[in-house]
This record gives C-alpha cells, sequence and structure tokens, in this order.
C-alpha cells in the first residue's frame, strides 16, 4: 500500500496540472493507497452557463487525473476513450473533490475511472479506456524537449 505522496505534473504547461498554464485548471494531484486525487475549485476561466463549470473543463479534468493513474499502472499510456456522467451542475469556487484509481487492465489497455464530489455527493463520474505507449509515442508525435521533460518527471515519482 502506498502512502501519501504528491505527483509531478505531467508538463509544466499542461492544461489540467501544469503550474505555468495561467488558463489550466492546476491540479495538484496526491498519490494515496490505490487512487490519486486532487481538489480543486472552477473559476471563471473555466466557466460555461454563467456561475458554472463548463462541461469541457469538467472532462479535461477528469482526463487529468485518470492521467496521473498511470504512476499506479507504472507505465505511459493516452486516453483512447472518456466518458463523462455529469450529474449535477457544479457552480464556480465550489471545492471539488476528484479522485481517479486503475479498475482492470490488459496487456494493451488501462480501465480507469474517475469520481468528483462536493462534500458527499457525486456531481461527475468518469470511465475511460487508456492504451499503453512507449515513450517514443511522444516523441514521435510530441515536442522532443518537452518529451524529455516529461520522461524526467515520470521517472522521479518514482
Ligand atoms: C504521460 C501521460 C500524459 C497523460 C495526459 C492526460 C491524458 C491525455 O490527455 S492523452 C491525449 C489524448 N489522447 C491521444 O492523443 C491519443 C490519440 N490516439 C492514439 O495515439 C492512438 O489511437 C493510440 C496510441 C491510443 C492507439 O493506437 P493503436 O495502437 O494504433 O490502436 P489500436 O491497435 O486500435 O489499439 C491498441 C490496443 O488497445 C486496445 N483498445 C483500443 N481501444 C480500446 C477500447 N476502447 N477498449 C478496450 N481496448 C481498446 C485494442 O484492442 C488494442 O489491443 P490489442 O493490441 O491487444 O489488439
Amino acid at each position: 500500500m502506498r502512502g501519501d505522496k504528491p505527483l509531478p505534473a505531467h508538463a509544466p504547461w499542461c492544461m489540467g496540472c501544469g503550474e505555468d498554464n495561467p488558463n489550466g485548471l492546476h491540479l495538484e494531484v496526491h498519490l494515496h493507497g490505490d487512487h490519486v486525487y486532487a481538489d480543486l475549485q472552477f473559476d471563471e476561466r473555466h466557466s460555461g452557463a454563467p456561475g458554472l463549470a463548463h462541461g469541457g473543463a469538467i472532462s479535461a479534468a477528469c482526463d487529468d487525473i485518470m492521467g496521473f493513474t498511470l504512476w499506479i499502472a507504472e507505465t505511459p499510456a493516452v486516453t483512447r476513450t472518456l466518458t463523462v456522467e455529469y450529474r449535477r451542475p457544479v457552480p464556480l469556487h465550489t471545492p471539488v473533490h476528484i479522485t481517479a484509481s486503475l479498475v482492470d487492465e490488459t496487456d494493451r489497455a488501462l480501465f480507469i475511472e474517475a469520481n468528483g464530489t462536493v462534500g458527499d455527493t457525486t456531481y461527475f463520474a468518469a470511465e475511460a479506456v487508456f492504451v499503453k505507449v512507449d515513450l517514443s509515442h511522444f516523441l514521435r508525435h510530441g515536442d522532443w524537449g518537452a518529451t524529455a521533460d516529461l520522461i524526467t518527471r515520470f521517472f522521479q515519482a518514482d
């Protein structure tokens, strides 16, 4: 059983967890036992209907926190499918607790769930399939320098 431990951002400019992205969600994700969690508040940058979080911002939060279960699975992987069930509107400036965990795994796929609660009530829940990739995926499709940073962060978390 792992203890409570802060995990490094995917990248400084990551929209979900990057500390340098002024419009990001700034998720600070911790590993606790068999799941990861973060506490956040959506604000005007993430607004949809007046006073409420945009569904895309909620989806991004789910996607990003699910991307931290990779430290549990101990493999790089990327989102192939993501389904979000929006159960209640999420007001801006309201503390939301998000958790994610790995529920199943095959040779190529990770099955991940996430849950967003306000108090004891679930406001949104998500399921995703992530496909395992090797680090060359990010070199092939992304930015070389930033990928080197990502690799460093991935191994730093050990
Ligand atoms: C370090 C991590 C940072 C994480 C950041 C937060 C998460 C993100 O935002 S990731 C960004 C968004 N996602 C992407 O950009 C991914 C784009 N997609 C791709 O690059 C490709 O489709 C990729 C790499 C996922 C898969 O490509 P490819 O290997 O050709 O796919 P494919 O052969 O069809 O499927 C691979 C395996 O997964 C399985 N699989 C695919 N979809 C599913 C599914 N829905 N359910 C179950 N299994 C599935 C397939 O069955 C296959 O398994 P097997 O080899 O045993 O037959």
